[in-house]
């Protein structure tokens, strides 16, 4: 499903590697926690996930792509099957829910007799039925970030890559999008949430893969954020 092999990533204007021979294998349906302080690598795993940039060294394996040798023709492909969340939810604000929801697949050329029977079917599963008309503004955070949930899964994506997709939500709002996120992942989704909070990780006990300095330093089942923070 996805599979790092002594993957190396190096920045032009960095003396130090962002990831550092990182080799790990995550199954299809799995969840997995991404950890790590700030600066371990994090985002740059998920990016290279995305083919939003390339590994110095090392192989990337997604969805059974090999990325690496991937052109760039078939990078939107192999996007639609992944769906992606962000701290900042990443929404169009001049567009409606419905319509923010909708553009995911309008972008694929999905038709529109779909589109209409599937984002009212979505937003009901995250929660904002009867929102769709509302524009992003007029939303609470954690509202607008099941807005972006709802139009990373529209597609039914094989992986979800979630980049710290509470880090600006209370923790009462952010246990519901966690509810949402396992939610999800039944449905048979993978699962890659990198994040800070230790609250969440400790509470799901799901597998964590913890980045020290860019290097994999911890893989554990059923884990926890980490003694003495
Ligand atoms: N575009 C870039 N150019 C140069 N260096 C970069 C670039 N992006 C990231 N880095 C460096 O790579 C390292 C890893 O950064 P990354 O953003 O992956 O960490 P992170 O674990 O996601 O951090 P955070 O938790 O703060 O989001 C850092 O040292 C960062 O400064």
């Amino acid at each position: 499903m996805i599979e790092l092999q002594h993957v190396t990533k190096l920045y032009p204007a960095s003396s130090r590697p962002a990831l550092d021979d990182v080799s790990t294998e995550i199954d299809k349906g799995e969840f997995v926690f991404l950890i790590g302080s700030s600066g371990s690598g994090k985002s740059t795993l998920l990016r290279l996930l995305l083919k939003e940039d390339d590994p110095t060294r090392g192989t990337v394996v997604v969805n059974g792509k090999t990325l690496n040798t991937m052109s760039k023709w078939q990078v939107p492909k192999l996007r639609r099957t992944i769906g992606c969340v962000f701290q900042d939810f990443r929404l169009l604000r001049n567009r409606t829910v419905a319509q923010n929801v909708a553009f995911a697949l309008e972008v694929i050329n999905k038709p529109q007799r779909t589109i209409k029977r599937v984002v009212p079917e979505v937003l009901e599963m995250v929660g904002l039925e009867g929102k769709g008309n509302r524009l992003p503004g007029e939303l609470s955070g954690g509202e607008q970030q099941r807005v972006a949930i709802a139009r990373a899964f529209v597609n039914r994506p094989l992986v979800l890559l979630a980049d710290e997709p509470t880090g600006n939500l209370d923790p009462e709002t952010s246990e519901g999008i966690m509810l949402l996120l396992e939610r999800i992942n039944r449905t048979g989704t993978t699962v890659v949430m990198a994040t800070h909070d230790y609250h969440i990780v400790d509470s799901m006990r799901r597998r964590v893969i913890e980045l020290n300095g860019g290097a994999l330093t911890r893989d554990q089942s059923r884990g926890v954020y980490g003694v003495g923070r």
